[in-house]
């Protein structure tokens, strides 16, 4: 009900964005990922060696747990990541946004990549409920139960480079970015939060149409993975670039001049993506060669993740299916 708003915590080179929120009473810190629909978390039901580190929740501690008898989860990530486990009901209160009644999937199982980050405690999936996993009754996110009861039906993402930002639902609070929003019609037929992308422009350079994919707005991806058309353009203009295979991805010397990328949201509005923004992290100890942040994907829909959130503040609108953008603040 009404709106909240939490503190969105950047872990080490901004690899995800943390909030806290409660579940039945117990507070535990989240990545809220944009990008699937699954509200999962670590729990006392995980082997021992799984929970170590992590704040587990334990669902005879709440009150207000109720197993939803027969039901389960199963979930796997673009990253090779999983969680799989149990099913209840919970209240749920982020920042003061309040839902009883929400579905709680209680990890039994989690992989390894999950475990080793000791600072996530699970996932608050916001993309649309068609994408969740609990079977055999799929179940709604945490955003489609608030809906009906917040202000307006939207939540907003302020993630900022090396920075704590915020995540609020219920209100756009327009201090939080420059001019106003340009809004894009979301293609809701996959469940994510997907627009066209139809062209873009490197720097100061002439605008060049893209082979008409799209790409969705993804928290909980780290970097803006996009089409090879819009990559290679964008590399052609930075010295020292290549593709680093023991890197894994596009490199270049920490000294190069990145300009910025311009990058169509939805037909009407060219969001900057700042080319400081591009540069995400050194990948040796003495600063000399640097990851791209923006890397090539042949997926249709791109995934835009933290480092376009970084260079733009954006809104979810549940109320009409758009997506909302302007420069932060
Ligand atoms: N895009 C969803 C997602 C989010 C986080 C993670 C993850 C793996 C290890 C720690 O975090 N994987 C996938």
């Amino acid at each position: 009900s009404g709106s909240g708003t939490v503190t969105a915590t950047p872990e080490s080179q901004d690899v995800e964005y943390l909030a806290p929120i409660s579940i039945g009473g117990q507070s535990i810190v989240m990545d809220f990922d944009s990008g699937s629909s699954d509200l999962w978390v670590f729990s006392t039901q995980l082997s021992a060696t799984a929970q170590k580190g992590h704040t587990n929740f334990d669902t005879t501690k709440s009150t207000t747990f109720k197993t939803m008898t027969g039901a389960a989860f199963s979930i796997s990530y673009g990253d090779g990541s999983g969680a799989a486990g149990t099913v209840g009901t919970d209240t749920v209160n982020i920042g003061g946004a309040t839902v009883t009644g929400q579905a709680i999937e209680v990890a039994t199982a989690v992989s390894s990549s999950f475990v080793s980050d000791t600072n996530s405690n699970g996932l608050v999936g916001l993309a649309f409920s068609k994408l969740n996993t609990v079977s055999p009754t799929q179940q709604k996110t945490f955003f489609d139960n608030a809906m009906a009861t917040l202000a307006q039906p939207v939540f907003t993402a302020d993630l900022r480079k090396g920075a704590v930002g915020s995540y609020e639902f219920g209100n756009i609070d327009s201090t939080k970015f420059n001019g106003s929003l340009s809004w894009a019609a979301v293609n809701t037929t996959t469940g994510f939060w997907q627009f066209s992308n139809s062209k873009f422009s490197v720097g100061t350079g002439a605008t060049t149409a893209t082979d008409g994919t799209q790409a969705i707005a993804d928290t909980g991806t780290t970097l803006m993975l996009a089409s090879s058309a819009i990559v290679t353009a964008y590399y052609s203009q930075v010295s020292g670039a290549a593709n680093d295979a023991s890197a894994g991805g596009i490199t270049f010397p920490c000294t190069a001049t990145l300009p910025d990328l311009n990058v169509d949201v939805g037909g009407n509005y060219m969001a900057l993506v700042r080319g400081d923004d591009i540069n995400y992290a050194p990948v040796d100890s003495t600063g000399t060669t640097c990851f791209g942040g923006l890397q090539a994907t042949t997926n249709d829909p791109q995934i835009w993740g933290d480092i376009m959130f970084k260079s733009q503040f954006v809104a979810f609108n549940g109320g009409n299916n758009s997506i909302g953008m302007a420069p932060h603040q």
